[in-house]
């Protein structure tokens, strides 16, 4: 350690001395072998480690909370992000720090970020050791080099036996997410479902990024043999990590990405999979991991005889997840890093039906959709959602995004037109009716739509105008049953299709009320025509 440099092998600077010991840094291995010894997780056929998260299966966005003080007064979006006094703050880390008393913690120091300008070095303590784990595939592990040097900018601190107190804390429930940018401190308490932790780093970078002129995304990355890049944005459950793992394309990451003077880059080193009914044949690579030694299974069942697993069973949860590092999906690249996108996807899993597989969109309503962020919100990933449900959701991303989605939409909005990217609305939700009635896109056609958009195919194919939408709609693409592109001739109904569409853009003008003073009138004028749906019905 160079003379004159803080000791981030402990704790100190942070005020924390009394805990009975800090595993810093420890690998794979070791973290695999204390996870088992202590009981946390058992060993899965082939290697995987297998843990179960109890209450909290997926992630608390009604209890995360930011600090709202000088720095942040005037740059985060208090209309989305629940604000927390430094007051409050300030009770939460001194009981926090009191609970980390003679207990054994561990510590990882590593990087958010795979572009080396813009990366950031975080250490994250956590009271398990699969916690430890996880974020150790997740993130990004400096070499030995740069470890000898690493500061950390921001500590994330996550004890799940930690119990908030709203009347001392100021917080709604037991569970805690507070993220102090001052401080350059989040605190996790109450849950140990591990998303937690690989979405503060997000949300970290979400802010600070911005700053530098860097687009954060929440997207997947991949890359076709004709150095062709795609962005694929989308809320949870709509597809990022499906559809990017794809035999043809090289796989740049699956989750959080930053579009920067260089091109795309990873925030993360790893993958973060939803497990449930996972099937061999249509996701041969993500299956794959749930053999391979180290992967981390949350909350999927296994037989404790066999060790063999049961992806269909969703007694634990519906968002069973797994943790790999990216070099488990056999093309991933491993710099993580590209240049800058050929094609932008926007992944809405629509569970009204109402939405066509594929559609182009100009810069406009490329603009309006990211801002509108549709998708149907699917089982589990946030507490309490048990079945499908219309969600507009800022950015794909509004959990995440500490600052005005306008902010977003302008730096977005600016790179699109710089790079002349091509911008695309996929749904990868219903067909044939809604939630309950149709079923859901098969990935087989969801996979062919998408590569005649990438391999530039569809760009010869004809087009339709979507009445309601106004977007363009092929009509139709080879290897493929046209039907499915219309969804209204997919509903056996198709009056109830129209009143569907109708309430949808309705929904989507309602929603979009709150951006209407930010953005210019070409944008505005993207926004759907609930009529056209009235005179098509009559
Ligand atoms: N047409 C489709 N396209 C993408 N995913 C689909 C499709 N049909 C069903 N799925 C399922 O939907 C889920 C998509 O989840 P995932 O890729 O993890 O989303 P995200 O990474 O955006 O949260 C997976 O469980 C996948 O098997
Ligand atoms: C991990 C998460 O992200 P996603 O579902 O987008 O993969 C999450 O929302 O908790
Ligand atoms: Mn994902």
């Amino acid at each position: 350690m160079p003379d004159g440099m803080v000791n981030t092998r402990d704790l100190s600077d942070l005020g924390v001395t009394n805990a009975a010991r800090l595993n810093v840094n420890w690998t794979e291995a070791a973290l695999y072998q204390e996870a088992v010894r202590r009981g946390e997780g058992e060993v899965a056929k082939g290697g995987p480690l297998v843990v179960k998260t109890g209450q909290h299966t997926g992630r608390s966005a009604r209890d995360k909370f930011t600090v709202r003080d000088a720095a942040t007064e005037d740059t985060v979006w208090w209309d989305f992000n629940a604000a927390m006094s430094p007051e409050h703050f300030q009770a939460l880390w001194a009981d926090m720090r009191a609970h980390m008393a003679d207990r054994e913690l561990f510590v990882q120091e590593l990087f958010g970020g795979a572009d080396e300008t813009h990366r950031l070095p975080v250490r994250v303590v956590t009271e398990l050791a699969w916690h430890s784990l996880f974020i150790r595939h997740l993130l990004r592990r400096p070499d030995a080099a740069e470890l000898a040097d690493f500061a950390p900018e921001f500590t994330i601190v996550n004890l799940p036996s930690f119990r908030a107190d709203p009347e001392r804390h100021g917080t709604r429930s037991e569970t805690v997410i507070a993220v102090n940018f001052s401080e350059r401190l989040v605190l996790i308490g109450g849950t140990s479902y591990a998303g937690e932790t690989k979405k503060s780093v997000f949300t970290i970078l979400n802010y600070l990024l911005p700053e530098k002129r860097v687009m954060p995304m929440h997207c997947s990355v991949n890359v076709g043999k004709a150095d062709d890049p795609a962005v694929f944005f989308g809320l949870s459950g709509t597809g990022k990590t499906t559809l990017s793992a794809d035999p043809e394309r090289k796989l740049i990451g699956d989750d959080e990405h930053g579009w920067s003077e260089n091109g795309l880059f990873n925030f993360e080193g790893g993958c973060y999979a939803k497990m449930i009914r996972l099937s061999a044949e249509a996701e041969p690579q993500i299956h794959a991991t749930t053999k391979m030694w180290g992967t981390v299974l949350e909350n999927v069942v296994m037989d404790p005889v066999t060790r063999e697993l049961d992806l269909d069973d969703a007694s634990l949860a519906e968002n069973s997840r797994g943790a790999y590092p990216l070099h488990y999906i056999p093309n991933a690249c491993d710099k993580n890093v590209c240049g800058h996108p050929k094609n932008i996807v926007m992944l809405t899993c629509d569970a009204f039906g109402v939405m066509p597989p594929i559609a182009k969109l100009t810069p406009a309503q490329a603009m309006y959709h990211f801002l509108s962020g549709y998708t149907a919100k699917v089982a589990g990933t946030e507490k309490g959602v048990t079945e499908p449900s219309a969600t507009f959701s800022t950015c794909f991303g509004a959990p995440f995004m500490p600052r005005h989605p306008a902010e977003y939409g302008a730096l977005l909005r600016d790179l699109i037109a710089e790079h002349s990217v091509d911008c695309w609305l996929v749904n990868t939700g219903w067909t044939g009716g809604a939630y309950g009635v149709g079923e859901r896109m098969p990935i087989a056609a969801t996979r062919k739509l998408l590569n005649a958009a990438l391999d530039g195919s569809l760009a010869g194919a004809a087009f339709r105008t979507d009445p309601v939408f106004g977007f363009a709609v092929p009509v139709s693409v080879e290897g493929l049953d046209d039907s499915i592109l219309d969804p209204r001739s997919t509903w056996s109904d198709q009056a109830a299709f129209d009143a569907q569409a109708e309430k949808l853009a309705d929904m989507f003008i309602a929603n979009f009320e709150k951006f209407e003073d930010h953005v210019a009138p070409y944008v505005r004028a993207a926004a759907p025509n609930p009529e056209q749906a009235k005179l098509a019905a009559e």
